[in-house]
């Protein structure tokens, strides 16, 4: 490959520190490489240099791409995450020392379980998946942070007592979970002399990828092992960092001029990815945040298409475009990208309907087992066996009817084919009670007759189930247009199935396809933005591009920031394009009119 002069003169960088301010495609990966073999040249022992990645994918994919580069080069180059290095002091301490260390999650009884039964312990009921997942990033954003979580004013409930009693668990079995590997790790670097000199004289040179989303505590572990030397080269795209929850700022590059007064800056400007119309629109847009570097973008490549504003009436209309442009030429690859998992669920019921094969990354999907379905999913099949008590029990006070637990322990001394009808003979029933009862009888009796779209409607509206959520919304503190999505796509997904087995079975098979292993036959790739990072396709869709989705309804509650951070979101999306890129908005989302994003009314202008 013939290297620019700007990638030239970066990876010439030998001594001392140094920041690499590059943009989208501009060969960051390609010069950490080239670098480690400059450094090689120069004479540095290969088991001298270590290169951090940001994930595990990363670090395979750089020595894959490494051998390719450099056949010649037949040594072991070191790529790692921060976590695996960490990880290995934990264990050479553990070793030296006599301690015990286990991995939480290699438990059979993994993080989230824990958490769950504390939370039981402490409320008697059971956690559900928003909170659980509120609770888990809170503890690790202060952990990342260097922050006793036991210090800080929480905005969820008894958020102490809940992390009290985990860390108190883990200490008293020896177990440690991802966040505490770097700080465990910090710790012994700092305490233990004999590993402290082991591991500073074991790397000379210490390269991090994807610097914007280090955390604090992972630039204390790399500041630490250099020192004094400083041999650290960062490179870094602070207009992509988008971990800001797990406690990555791009602040802290800016900062690494004020450790480091040597600090020598590094500029990639040029984009080898992305036609002429891709490159200067995301640059216009990204600009538009205030906490930046400013820098410079150019391509060498050509003007091609436009950038496309997609503006389609409802979510079936948006895949359906999606599927046609897909099926006019089989022999580029893709991309589909979105904030949510959730935004997924209807494009795989689609795209598989429709026998368009893909690749899901990220298959964290909480929908198959989110309380909202599993309410609905109750309240059907018991509509089918009225003699349930099991299911009853789970949903009777969330409809309407005003059944108490009184009634149900009543029930459970009677043998009855129709609970609700026995319940009519409970003692001393007032008048009214029974009205209520006669009415469930007859909103039950109603849904045999209705398909299952109606059905789940009716359990809704007539049932009152939507007025459980929205009560629960305010007491849980859960978002009420999220519940709904969960609604929208649960009927998106009954809309073609007859029966209720049907329902549950087609249910099933999404989320085994979600799951699928990797399918290498299939030229279509669909990822959160996340998840989409450091990768790029000829052709990529942005959908669901609305207020509330992009950027999300938690961000525009918050701060500038966090606006920042889903604006730098937009702009990784935008950025994985090589040639086609299509920015989609429904006017219609999950059955609401929506309005559009922010963000695509500024790229619209450009
Ligand atoms: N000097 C070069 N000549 C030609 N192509 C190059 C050169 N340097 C890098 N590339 C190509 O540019 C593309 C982008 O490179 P790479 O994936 O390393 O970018 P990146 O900076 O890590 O991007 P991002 O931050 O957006 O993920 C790759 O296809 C790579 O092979």
């Amino acid at each position: 490959m013939n290297l620019t002069e700007e990638q030239k003169h970066t990876i010439g960088h030998i001594d001392g520190p140094a920041l690499v301010l590059a943009v989208p495609g501009s060969g960051k990966t390609t010069v950490l490489m080239y670098r480690t073999v400059n450094l090689i040249k120069h004479g540095v022992n290969p088991n001298k240099i270590l290169t951090i990645t940001f994930s595990k994918a990363s670090a395979l994919d750089m020595q894959k791409r490494f051998k390719t580069l450099f056949p010649q080069f037949n040594m072991p180059i070191k790529f790692s995450t921060i976590h695996a290095f960490c990880y290995r002091i934990i264990l050479e301490y553990s070793r030296l020392r006599g301690k015990q260390y286990t991995l939480i999650e290699d438990t059979a009884k993994g993080k989230y379980d824990i958490l769950k039964k504390i939370y039981f312990n402490i409320y008697y009921k059971n956690i559900t998946e928003e909170k659980l997942e509120m609770i888990i990033n809170q503890i690790s954003y202060y952990k990342n942070l260097l922050i006793n979580p036991r210090e800080v004013k929480s905005d969820i409930p008894k958020f102490s007592e809940i992390y009290n009693l985990y860390e108190d668990f883990k200490i008293s079995n020896g177990l440690i979970d991802f966040d505490d590997m770097i700080l465990i790790a910090l710790d012994i670097l700092e305490k233990d002399e004999y590993i402290r000199k082991k591991y500073k004289t074991k790397y000379d040179y210490i390269q991090l990828d994807e610097g914007q989303d280090t955390s604090l505590a992972q630039f204390k572990i790399i500041q630490k092992l250099s020192h004094p030397k400083n041999n650290i080269f960062v490179v870094a795209d602070d207009d992509q960092s988008i971990y800001g929850f797990r406690g990555s700022n791009p602040q802290y590059l800016l900062n690494l001029k004020s450790t480091y007064k040597n600090l020598k800056l590094y500029y990639l400007q040029n984009n080898f990815r992305s036609t002429k119309n891709i490159v200067n629109t995301s640059n216009l847009f990204i600009n538009n945040n205030q906490f930046r570097f400013n820098k410079s973008v150019t391509t060498w490549n050509d003007y091609k298409e436009p950038v496309n504003v997609i503006i389609v009436e409802n979510n079936d209309e948006e895949y359906k475009f999606i599927f046609e442009t897909i099926k006019k030429d089989d022999s580029k690859d893709y991309a589909i990208v979105y904030r949510n998992n959730l935004c997924a669920l209807g494009l795989v019921e689609y795209l598989e309907r429709n026998n368009i094969n893909f690749n899901i990354k990220d298959n964290n999907m909480k929908f198959f087992n989110h309380f909202v379905l599993k309410d609905i999913l109750n309240i059907l099949t018991f509509s089918e066996d009225t003699s349930n008590m099991e299911l009853f029990s789970n949903f009777y006070y969330k409809i309407k009817g005003y059944i108490s637990k009184k009634h149900i322990n009543f029930l459970k001394t009677k043998e009855s084919d129709n609970l609700l009808k026995t319940l009519l003979s409970y003692p001393g029933l007032p008048h009214y009670y029974k009205e209520n009862i006669y009415n469930l009888l007859s909103l039950f009796k109603k849904l045999k007759s209705k398909s299952l779209v109606e059905k789940i409607d009716s359990i809704l509206y007539d049932f009152e189930y939507d007025t459980y959520l929205q009560d629960s919304a305010k007491k849980f503190g859960f978002n009420y247009k999220s519940l709904k999505e969960y609604t929208h796509y649960l009927k998106y997904i009954a809309k073609d199935e007859v029966t209720l087995e049907g329902l549950i079975g087609r249910l099933k098979h999404l989320e085994f396809l979600m799951k699928a292993p990797f399918n290498s036959n299939s030229n279509l790739t669909l990822s959160t933005i996340h998840s989409i990072k450091g990768l790029e396709f000829n052709t990529v869709f942005v959908i669901d591009l609305v207020e509330g989705i992009l950027p999300s309804n938690n961000s525009l509650e918050g701060d500038l920031n966090s606006l920042e951070e889903e604006r730098r979101l937009f702009y990784v999306a935008m950025t994985r394009a090589k040639e086609n890129l299509y920015l989609m908005y429904p006017k219609n989302h999950n059955g609401n009119s929506a309005e559009m994003s922010r963000f695509l009314i500024e790229v619209s202008k450009y």
